[in-house]
């Protein structure tokens, strides 16, 4: 439900050791991430961004701290995160610079492919991709090879990919960086309806300051801590998010 906690890091660190220093890559933070909502976070070069993702998104174990998700404790320093690979799967929508496109696969099968790795029949699963490509307007592209693509049509593929499993947390590492304006805006609506439509909670690391007005929250990352930023004000945003629909739930 909108609002709901989906994410909680708490207190997390993160400290690598690189000869007889430690990085402390982040330090001491804490950031819930609410159901519905999307969370910008933003700050300099080397300011612990993508570490705070990887923490998050239980790629790595924090060095102190914690990260509950769907109520469930399941990160922490002595975590064995090679056993939460289904439920990182299930739970968790990734999102890279690089859309990653398989590239014998056609857009359709990409997405598809999400939903055939956690055992829906291929033929439900092709239907599911087609339809949600529908709903984020590009159907036209379903049959397509990713090279006949856009950039910015792969990313959102990449997108649609990403919200296959209909995760109730999408994670995204400067998504629009390889993006000309026009189409890092596209990608940004998208993310922005995938939070109000669906009700996902949505993390994005971006320097792209043209879409800080889609954002809830913008949380400002400088040496390893994290602080809150004012949320910008731009109520005309929300009048201009398309009303179609992103479609039902994943078979
Ligand atoms: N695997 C690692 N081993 C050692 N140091 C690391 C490692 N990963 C990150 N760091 C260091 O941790 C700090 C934070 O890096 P991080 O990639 O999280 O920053 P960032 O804010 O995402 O930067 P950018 O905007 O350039 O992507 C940097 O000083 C980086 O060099």
């Amino acid at each position: 439900m909108n609002g709901d906690i989906v994410l909680s890091v708490r207190n997390a660190s993160k400290h690598y050791r690189s000869g007889d220093t430690v990085v402390r890559a982040l330090d001491g933070v804490s950031l819930d991430v609410l159901a519905g909502e999307l969370v910008g976070i933003m700050g300099p070069s080397g300011s612990g961004k993508s570490t705070f993702l990887m923490v998050a998104g239980l790629l790595e174990p924090p060095t102190e701290g914690e990260v509950i998700l769907a109520g469930r404790r399941v990160s922490h320093p002595s975590a064995d995160l090679n056993r939460l690979r289904d439920f990182r799967r299930g739970h968790i929508g990734f999102i890279f610079q690089k859309a990653n496109l398989i590239p014998f696969l056609t857009a359709a099968e990409n997405v598809a492919l999400a939903l055939e790795i956690d055992d829906v029949p291929a033929r439900e699963a092709h239907a599911y991709a087609v339809e949600l490509l529908r709903a984020l307007d590009l159907a036209h592209r379903c049959d397509n090879d990713p090279a006949r693509l856009s950039g910015g049509e792969q990313q959102r593929i990449a997108v649609a990919r990403a919200l296959a499993n209909d995760p109730p947390l999408i994670l995204a590492d400067e998504p629009t960086a390889a993006l000309d304006s026009v189409r890092s805006g596209q990608v940004m609506q998208l993310l922005r309806r995938i939070a109000t439509e669906r009700g996902a909670g949505v993390a994005v690391v971006t320097h792209d300051p043209r879409s800080l007005h889609l954002f809830d929250r913008i949380i400002e990352f400088e040496d390893g801590r994290a602080t809150a930023k004012p949320r910008p004000a731009d109520d005309l945003f929300y009048s201009l998010i398309p009303q179609t629909s992103l479609g039902k739930a994943r078979p």
